[in-house]
């Protein structure tokens, strides 16, 4: 069983972000003025190892579960739903599956927890349980069941990393997973449930206080100990988030980038981060999520989304995006001219970065 005793993840090669650095500063353009993409082509050097790296092998990696807060009322949208549009995500119809076309990137689907019977011939079947319990009554699932969807996380990752990806997006399906990734994040870091509580596929007025009401509730009922990052997972998140955490994990501890989505991947990460806060350095975020507690938990990990577009979607679907801004920062240093080459005096130039 997962045991994040054993696990070991290596701080960034600095080597290779001094090189990236003194190549970026070589370039025939104003010290830093490419701005958050060089911060990128920096990490990606500290993490890899390798200045201008090759990340034409990428995928999203999706985890699909049922949340049992569902019962309580909180959302409009049928159950059902995460079972259907994880069809969908598989069919080529959902937006992940447009998106990651789109950037030519794979994608894996994996059934943590789905409620309702599913099958499709390219979804990876992997259920933990049928959904877990409702949080507002008492913990979503056993430390055990959250250890096997960890570990169910972490092996997908490590199969695809295995397979040849080089760089990872981590996505989720399941209806109610902005209300228990807020119990988590309130959790983690003490954070409101008035702040950390959006509307997330939509609910009205009174859905919304109602979702708000539960989150407190979960909090209130389970007591989770934020020094006890598996224990929060157990208590007051799903199926899906403690499998994305785990493959987090599996991607520091292969020294390949993970690329969060929104809010319900940021709060994964940041579980992860609690157990392992070395992986942090490994996470690069797509973009800020329109969903308010994303803001929160992107803080905590002191990360900045590179992409603004009030997306609220999930589904891993701001990780292609990242993957274009990726495949442009590494263009940028494999083709721009440098100065050492010689054809600008640029005279003296200032660096005005803070
Ligand atoms: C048709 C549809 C497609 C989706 N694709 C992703 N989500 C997103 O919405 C859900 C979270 O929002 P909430 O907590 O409000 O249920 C997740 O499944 C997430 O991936 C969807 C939601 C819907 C309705
Ligand atoms: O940011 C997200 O991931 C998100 C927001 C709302 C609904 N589903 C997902």
């Amino acid at each position: 069983m997962f045991d994040i005793e054993k696990i070991k993840i290596k701080p960034l090669c600095m080597q290779a972000m001094d090189a990236a650095r003194e190549h970026l500063d070589d370039l025939v353009k104003p010290i830093g003025a490419l701005g958050g993409m060089e911060e990128l082509a920096v990490r990606l050097a500290g993490i890899t190892g390798v200045v201008k790296g090759d990340y034409s092998k990428r995928a999203v990696l999706v985890f699909a579960a049922d949340n049992g807060i569902w019962d309580e009322g909180i959302s409009p949208v049928p159950q059902e739903v995460t079972a259907a549009q994880t069809l969908n995500i598989l069919n080529g119809l959902a937006g992940v599956s447009v998106l990651c076309r789109w950037a030519n990137a794979g994608l894996r689907v994996v059934d943590v927890g789905i409620k309702a019977p599913i099958l499709h011939p390219f979804l990876i079947a992997r259920k933990v349980c049928k959904g877990t319990a409702s949080i507002a009554q008492g913990p979503a699932m056993t430390r055990q069941q959250a250890l096997e969807a960890m570990q169910t996380g972490f092996d997908q990752a490590q199969e695809l990393i295995r397979g040849g990806v080089r760089l990872l997006g981590i996505g989720e399906m399941g209806i109610c997973n902005t209300a228990t990734s807020a119990a988590v994040l309130c959790a983690l870091t003490g954070a409101q449930v008035t702040r950390a509580v959006g509307k997330g596929a939509g609910v009205d007025e009174a859905a919304f206080q109602k979702k708000r009401a539960c989150v407190a509730r979960a909090l209130e009922v389970n007591k989770p100990d934020p020094q006890d990052p598996i224990g929060v997972l157990a208590k007051v998140g799903g199926l899906d988030i403690a499998a994305m955490a785990g493959a987090y994990i599996a991607c520091g501890v292969n020294g390949i980038p993970a690329v969060v989505d929104g809010y319900i991947s940021i709060v994964a990460a940041l579980a992860a981060c609690r157990l392992l806060p070395e992986l942090r350095d490994y996470l690069i975020a797509s973009h800020r999520s329109f969903e308010p507690g994303y803001a929160l938990a992107v803080e905590a990990l002191g990360l900045r989304p590179m992409i603004h577009l009030d997306m609220r979607l999930g589904e891993g679907s701001g990780c292609p995006l990242a993957f274009a801004v990726i495949d442009a920062a590494m263009a940028v240093m494999r083709e721009m001219g440098t100065f050492s080459q010689g054809n600008i005096d640029a005279g003296s130039l200032v660096d005005i970065r803070e």
